[in-house]
């Protein structure tokens, strides 16, 4: 193991101390820690106690904007304003992006299941949207209007109802491609709140807010704190952290495309974290020193320079096509496979946990971010393992549907009524033999 002076770590697989290496890169922790959910923990119960007022004191201080129940909400002139401030490349951008996602997630519904099995009892699963969801949209040190559009595009989709979205506006300015956005997917209600008292107004309700069923949407370390604390009392979405990038590169790629794909996402955050794995140390030598160029290149160096070289990583592997188990392991939030179309389905094939797949060496990850139309929010800090990006599953629910009839019953019942029997609960086996045993 080996760290750079103003490079990231590098792991060599064939190292004999590789494992323990590997083993502890994999253990750090990116997230933020206990000060932030004690924080979120006194917001959210004092919003839940005192409802608007506290909601519009939390918003005076961390937003600096003075509001009233009666202005917590945008109303329809300020938004049509905002928006109409935006310019017309961006606003046709977002459309496009919008036609996109809409049609991707449109493939991603699920079918009711009917069907009349071999004893002929009728079974049915039934799928139907949740009535309210309350949209995150992050504002505090940046603009978000493509997260808006991942997250309202698959609710509308599925047919949720009500759609409550909540940004703050530090200092009190809308942003126009938001407002845009907003438009664009179809949102009408919006307040100019944020952080965890934006959170826990979702989840209880407030004179001017009415509670929602689920939260979902990307925010800070102590909005994901305040969705933690809701949830139960409200469904949440999956806690997406910090941004993650692992690129597998073979040495036919320009270093300088491959930098700049591993910068795409240390510049969301200092906490990111952008992973190269190749087979070849020169190659790898090579991306290294073209991040160093890249960076000269960005407004957003400063930050993406700390991701790289504080989370950063390079792992050299004997073969690219055998390294399934070192990225399954990392089970990183995006992973581009910079290959050769066969080698890149190859290896495809193998990977068992990603948050979402790039194939090929034109397919940078940031087309994710935008417009192919898959969802950008995506299981970080490994959790892909057992967790998948939002889809249009996330907001609707399924409900079994069962039916016998006398037949049916008869076939079925009798081991209900043993099973009954052994769980020591007579009711609920009378409540079959009492059906079948009539004659
Ligand atoms: N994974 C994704 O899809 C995705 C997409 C977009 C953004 N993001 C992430 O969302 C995050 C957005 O964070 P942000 O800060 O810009 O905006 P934010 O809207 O999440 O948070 C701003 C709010 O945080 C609260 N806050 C700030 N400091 C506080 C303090 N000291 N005590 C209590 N509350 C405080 C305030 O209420 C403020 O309104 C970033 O980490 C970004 O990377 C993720
Ligand atoms: N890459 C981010 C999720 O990790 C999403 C995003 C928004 N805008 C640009 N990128
Ligand atoms: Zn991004």
């Amino acid at each position: 193991m080996s760290v750079d002076s103003d490079g990231p770590l590098r792991l060599d697989a064939r190292a004999p101390d590789f494992e323990t290496a590997f083993a502890a890169f994999l253990a750090r922790d990116r997230d933020s820690g206990a000060d932030v959910d004690a924080v979120a923990r006194d917001i959210v119960a004092d919003v839940r106690r005192r409802g608007d007022a506290a909601v519009i004191e939390y918003t005076t201080r961390f937003d600096r904007i003075a509001v009233t129940p009666g202005t917590l909400r945008l109303s329809a002139a300020e938004i049509d304003a905002a928006a109409s401030a935006a310019a017309p490349e961006a606003r046709a951008a977002i459309e496009f992006a919008a036609s996109r996602i809409e049609a991707y997630h449109r493939r991603l519904l699920p079918t009711d299941l009917d069907f009349v099995d071999a004893q002929g009892v009728r079974l049915g699963a039934r799928f139907t949207a949740l009535d309210a969801v309350g949209l995150y949209v992050p504002g505090g040190k940046a603009a978000y209007p493509s997260s808006l559009l991942m997250n309202a595009i698959p609710a509308k989709v599925a047919g949720v109802r009500r759609i409550a979205m909540v940004m703050p506006t530090p200092g009190g300015a809308l942003d126009p491609l938001v407002m845009c956005a907003a438009r664009v997917a179809g949102i009408d209600e919006i307040y100019r709140i944020g952080g965890a008292q934006a959170v826990a107004a979702l989840a209880y309700g407030t004179a001017t807010i009415a509670p929602v069923d689920k939260i979902v949407g990307p925010g800070n370390a102590y909005v994901a704190a305040a969705k933690r604390l809701v949830f139960g009392k409200v469904g949440i979405d999956l806690i997406a952290g910090p941004s993650e990038i692992l690129v597998v590169a073979d040495a036919a790629n320009d270093p300088s495309w491959i930098a700049a794909d591993l910068l795409s996402q240390a510049e969301h955050d200092e906490a990111a974290q952008s992973i190269l794995i190749c087979d070849d140390a020169a190659f790898a030598d090579a991306v290294c020193r073209a991040v160093t160029g890249e960076l000269k290149r960005l407004d957003t160096a400063e930050r993406a320079a700390k991701s790289w070289q504080g989370n950063g990583a390079v792992i050299l592997v004997p073969s690219l096509l055998d390294a399934a188990p070192i990225i399954d392991r990392i089970a990183a939030e995006h992973v581009e496979l910079c290959l050769e179309p066969g080698p890149a389905e190859t290896l495809m094939r193998r990977i068992r946990h990603a948050g979402a797949i790039f194939l090929g060496r034109h397919t940078p990850e940031a087309v994710g971010d935008y417009v192919a139309g898959t969802n950008h929010v995506l299981p970080t800090s490994r959790t892909a393992r057992f967790s998948s990006g939002l889809g249009v599953a996330d907001f609707l629910k399924r409900t079994s549907i069962v039916s016998c009839d006398a037949e049916a019953l008869a076939r079925i019942g009798p081991a209900a009524v043993t099973l009954a029997a052994a769980e020591g609960l007579p009711a609920h086996g009378r409540s079959v033999s009492i059906r079948t045993n009539r004659a």
